[in-house]
């Protein structure tokens, strides 16, 4: 079967009470590259998290289906075991865990028990991603992200999309504080997973990203919503205008930071 969807309809997200999302429609299919850009504090992570079923954040209407599936009603690692991945805008370092151990438990855990993956075809495997995305190898025996870099947890983060080989992708903010080479070099490794079984939702702030990364269409949020969609020309415009026009072409006066507002 070529590809999978991710269809998300009318959904709404609170925190602390406090609704983020408010009403978000959004599908996304294998073969497709979608960028979602809005200002700070309007909602990308949130939705990212809500989708992969952060328990901090409370899904008060709406629905997630993965090939017709209730994503909703699963547990995290369901969710991943169902071919969704997370890369997180702020990685978490793990003590006494091994980027190597992690990424083998992380992809057994994805499997049959009798299907794990042998070991030598891991290493080779990780050897290859590695040199992919310029990491040095001595990464693979250091603990999970302690004492990484910035620009190194992203490396880290797209080494495991690269292990892991999920069915679509929420890549959050993956080009913060990389470096203009690690951009491209991440940007290499995401377009290698480009395939008809492969969907992606990019969270990014920066045209810049998009130049690498060519997305098919690109979303604006504002106010917890899908407020624009177009093609790459929308980042393109944005980069050089800001959100201003799309403010005002929709009536929005203040798009305020942190703060639960009425459309
Ligand atoms: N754990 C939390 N507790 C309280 N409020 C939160 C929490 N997490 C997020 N929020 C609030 O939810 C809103 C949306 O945050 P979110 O991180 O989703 O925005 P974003 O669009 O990803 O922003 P940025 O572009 O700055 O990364 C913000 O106002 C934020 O302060």
């Amino acid at each position: 079967m070529a590809g999978s969807t991710l269809k998300i309809q009318d959904l709404h997200v609170e925190i602390e009470g406090n609704e983020i999302i408010k009403g978000l429609d959004l599908q996304i299919s294998g073969g497709e590259i979608h960028a979602i850009m809005g200002p700070n504090g309007t909602g990308k992570s949130t939705l990212a998290s809500a989708i992969m079923g952060h328990p901090s954040f409370e899904i008060t209407q709406g629905s997630v289906e993965l090939d017709g599936e209730d994503v909703l009603e699963m547990e995290v690692d369901e969710r991943a075991r169902a071919g969704m991945f997370l890369a997180m805008q702020y990685p978490s370092e793990v003590t006494g865990v091994t980027t190597s151990d992690f990424l083998r438990t992380s992809i057994n855990a994805n499997r049959e028990e009798g299907d794990q993956i042998p070991l030598m075809k891991f290493i080779k495997k990780m050897d290859k991603q590695m040199a992919t995305l310029d990491m040095d190898e001595s990464f693979s025996t250091r603990y999970l992200n302690e004492g990484f870099s910035g620009g190194e947890k992203k490396r880290n983060e797209i080494l495991q999309l690269l292990m892991l080989e999920p069915k679509i992708a929420i890549l959050d903010e993956v080009d913060s504080g990389l470096d203009i080479d690690a951009l491209k070099v991440v940007s290499n490794g995401v377009n290698s997973m480009r395939s008809d079984d492969f969907g992606c939702l990019i969270i990014t702030h920066y045209q810049r990203l998009l130049n690498y990364i060519e997305p098919d269409y690109v979303h604006v949020i504002m106010q917890g919503r899908i407020v624009k969609s177009g093609d790459a020309a929308l980042a393109q415009r944005l980069e050089n205008e800001g959100y201003d026009w799309i403010k005002e072409e929709l009536g929005i006066e203040d798009e305020r930071v942190g703060q639960s507002q009425e459309a």
